[in-house]
């Protein structure tokens, strides 16, 4: 079981988003991100059995994160933690922040990172696994600020799915899970609140080095066979 090793410090306060016009990145902001070639040495990995590993998985909705985890989880033994799926688990369960979550999520708004990293927390605890693949966060630097203080970690990597917007509103608009955010209105809020508030995420990471961008078009497969080189690195050296 992974502990964290670091002492909890204070949590960052979440502020109200600032949604800046998307015509202000051109559109094309993405494509300036280059995918880095991935070495054990770059991927920080370590034989140290305690060392969490954590891989950040990120792209805007429907990008198809979600789908790759699972053949991710299903070939190298991953845990999966979904911050969008334990968010809506508090709201199934009517949590003390269950009735703020459902209504971020229906605005399409990010939820105050100190909410959300503590779920993650929790799940990482609980588990006997130390490879994590962290689906749908940090959506924002007050995100990721927030984990690094409170996990005591960094990223080993951060996978990033990148795809065209019209390509992700068709997968949405056709999901059929029932959500309450795969409408057209909530849909357009959202890829607001990704153009707007995850771009600096994308160029801290890939300025460390970690960023490994994956052309998130083709069928599930095609972009599986980009992404298992990345994770095959990590087994190569187990
Ligand atoms: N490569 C793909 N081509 C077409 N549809 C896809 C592809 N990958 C995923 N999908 C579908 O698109 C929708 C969104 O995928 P999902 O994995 O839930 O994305 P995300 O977690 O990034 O929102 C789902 O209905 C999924 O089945
Ligand atoms: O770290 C997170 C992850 C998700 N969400 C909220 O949960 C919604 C759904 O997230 P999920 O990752 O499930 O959506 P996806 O990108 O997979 O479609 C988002 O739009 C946000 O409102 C959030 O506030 N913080
Ligand atoms: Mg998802």
């Amino acid at each position: 079981m992974w502990r964290r090793v670091t002492s909890l410090s204070p949590f960052i306060s979440s502020s109200k988003p600032s949604i800046r016009n998307q015509a202000s990145y051109g559109g094309k902001i993405w494509e300036l991100f280059t995918t880095e070639i991935l070495t054990p040495a770059k991927a920080g990995i370590s034989s140290d059995e305690k060392t969490p590993f954590i891989t950040f998985v990120v792209g805007g909705p429907g990008s198809g994160k979600g789908t790759q985890c699972a053949k991710i989880v299903e070939t190298f033994g991953f845990t999966h933690i979904s911050a969008g799926e334990l968010l809506r688990r508090e709201i199934s369960c009517n949590s003390e922040h269950g009735s703020m979550i459902l209504d971020s999520i229906r605005e399409g708004k990010i939820v105050p990172s100190e909410v959300t990293v503590k779920l993650i927390e929790k799940e990482m605890e609980s588990s006997k696994n130390n490879k994590f693949l962290i689906d749908g966060f940090p959506r924002t630097e007050e995100n990721r600020i927030a984990f690094e203080r409170v996990i005591g970690a960094e990223p080993n990597f951060v996978l990033f799915f990148h795809c065209p917007e019209e390509e992700m509103v068709k997968r949405l608009l056709s999901r059929n899970e029932g959500r309450v955010d795969d409408n057209i209105d909530t849909i357009k809020k959202r890829l607001e609140v990704f153009t707007a508030l995850h771009l600096p995420v994308i160029k801290y990471y890939s300025e460390k080095g970690k960023l490994y961008k994956i052309n998130a078009v083709g069928t599930v497969d095609e972009i599986f066979e980009q992404v298992r080189p990345v994770f095959a690195v990590c087994e190569a050296t187990k």
